[in-house]
């Protein structure tokens, strides 16, 4: 349930961006010179959906590029995967958030299978979080 609850938040990051303020002028690598007091986003979604880190199938849902772990989904970047944000501000609340998820999965599972309904329209939406415009119609079959 891990590899499906990565894969998930890889597509569809609830948090599309982390913003920083720039404290004091910093040169990264000597490519990049930030100066201070201005504000950097990081896309989450960039990093998440960049070909060149998680390969040709970057679009596809495919839990099982999380088999081996992060870093190997990552290709050495395991930076680019940052759901939960990244350092000392990461979230606090992310074992809480993915347990949730998992009990509320398997309380539905063991009673119910489901499957997409043809009235659901795939469209992630960002309102605050991110979320399906249209809301997410499934079929439930009770066991
Ligand atoms: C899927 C669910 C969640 C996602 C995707 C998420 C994502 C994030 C991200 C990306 C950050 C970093 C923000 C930044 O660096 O500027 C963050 C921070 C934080 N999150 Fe979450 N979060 C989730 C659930 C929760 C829950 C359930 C709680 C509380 C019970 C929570 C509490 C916090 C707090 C307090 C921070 C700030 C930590 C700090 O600044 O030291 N989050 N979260």
């Amino acid at each position: 349930m891990n590899m499906i609850i990565n894969e998930t938040l890889r597509l569809y990051p609830p948090v599309l961006a982390i913003t920083r303020r720039v404290g004091k002028k910093v040169n990264l690598a000597n490519k990049l010179i930030l100066p201070a007091n201005i504000e950097v986003s990081v896309s989450t979604l960039a990093f998440q959906h960049n070909p060149d880190i998680w390969g040709a199938d970057v679009h596809l849902f495919k839990p099982e590029r999380f088999s081996e772990g992060i870093v190997k989904a990552t290709n050495n970047n395991s930076m680019a995967f940052l759901p939960f944000g990244f350092g000392p501000r990461f979230c606090v609340g992310s074992n809480f958030a993915i347990t949730e998820a998992k009990i509320a999965l398997v309380m539905i599972l063991q009673r119910f299978h489901f499957t997409l309904s043809p009235a659901y329209i795939h469209s992630p939406s960002q309102r605050i979080t991110t979320r399906p415009q249209h809301g997410l119609q499934i079929i439930l079959h009770a066991l």
